[in-house]
């Protein structure tokens, strides 16, 4: 992932994915809560995958290793429903966690951090959610974050930025790639961040469209060639369920109800040229503040842009420059 992707890059690896998608229609086996099976099932059929919600344990050691890919969401988590979600985690598929309301209870806590120690290739939650599982993931690392005093449940009540060192830190911790739906959805390995920035506010108000694009995720995780493109499977899966959205808008949508039903049209009518030129993709550049002088400072750091501060104390800071690299 280096910065020579570009835009257009990010535009043809999206259609490529979304292509094979179409083209094999991967089996993606989904453990997830009930209010999103719906929605979920109808985002794979629209996009060519083929969706199956199996939970029971006596189904799952059998049926989940003939699968292509698995995407395992807590959100109407209940104890009967946990060792089958652990089994399918397990079953040497490529697998993606949905964290829906991490910080609900200690047991829906537990449940995660314990679907998290079984490797997921990627996991995706809105910011309030990342936050949470990083706070509590990360607990000897000291996370600043602290979500638990504006809960809201399901939804988030962050912007996708403000979880973005944590979604780093977690993503080197656990090794999964990271990503934070929200106006710009935050991909991250815990050094490089890709952001993709379609999609529309209105989406936020249809049920378990989190829930929705997790399920893609996976979808795009089953046709990439390397389990290491992990992140270009979240991102570009992100970017086209956002493009869906906006088109789903641009198509008459009125409302929640509406919108969701031009989404999954939009998604299903997807074509090369709509792809290519408007998937918003891009690496997202982070400053890293050195405080110090120009002159005397050597970069540690070379594949993010570097500010250099003048300080001086007493009189604070006195300039800044950016250098890139
Ligand atoms: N402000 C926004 N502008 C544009 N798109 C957004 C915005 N907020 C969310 N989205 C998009 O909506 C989709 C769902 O993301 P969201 O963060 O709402 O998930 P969630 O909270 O986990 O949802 P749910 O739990 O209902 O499944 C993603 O595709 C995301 O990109
Ligand atoms: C509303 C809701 N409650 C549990 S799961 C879910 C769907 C959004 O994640
Ligand atoms: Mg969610």
């Amino acid at each position: 992932m280096d910065e020579e992707r570009t835009a257009a890059w990010w535009g043809r690896r999206a259609w490529e994915l979304l292509s094979a998608v179409r083209a094999r229609a991967p089996l993606v086996h989904c453990v997830t809560n009930l209010v999103s099976m719906d929605i979920a099932a109808n985002a794979l059929l629209a996009a060519g995958a083929s969706p199956a919600m199996v939970h029971s344990l006596r189904e799952v050691p059998e049926f989940t290793p003939r699968c292509d890919a698995v995407c395992v969401n807590v959100g109407t988590l209940s104890e009967g429903w946990l060792p089958s979600m652990r089994a399918a985690a397990s079953a040497g598929r490529p697998w993606v966690l949905d964290p829906v309301a991490a910080a609900a209870s200690e047991f829906r806590m537990e449940a995660c951090l314990s679907l998290l120690a079984l490797r997921p290739a990627v996991v995706r939650g809105n910011a309030s959610e990342i936050l949470a599982l990083a706070s509590r993931s990360l607990a000897a690392a000291a996370s600043s974050s602290s979500s638990s005093s504006t809960f809201k449940g399901a939804d988030s009540t962050h912007d996708s930025g403000d979880a973005l060192q944590d979604a780093k830190a977690l993503a080197r911790s656990t090794g999964a790639v990271i990503a934070v739906s929200g106006a710009v959805d935050y991909v991250t390995d815990g050094e490089r961040v890709v952001g993709a920035s379609n999609g529309v506010a209105m989406m936020q108000k249809i049920t378990a469209t989190g829930c929705a694009a997790t399920a893609l995720i996976a979808a795009f995780l089953a046709v990439v060639e390397e389990p290491s493109d992990a992140m270009a499977a979240a991102a570009c899966a992100l970017a086209v369920f956002g493009l869906a959205g906006e088109i789903g808008m641009e198509s008459g949508a009125k409302g929640p109800a509406s919108l969701r039903m031009h989404l999954i049209d939009a998604l299903y009518c997807l074509d090369e040229q709509t792809v290519t030129s408007r998937v918003r993709i891009s690496l997202h550049s982070h400053h890293l503040t050195v405080i110090t002088d120009r002159e005397s400072c050597t970069p540690r750091k070379s594949s993010s842009r570097i500010q250099f501060v003048r300080y001086r104390p007493g009189m604070g800071i006195l300039n800044s420059e950016i250098d890139g690299h």
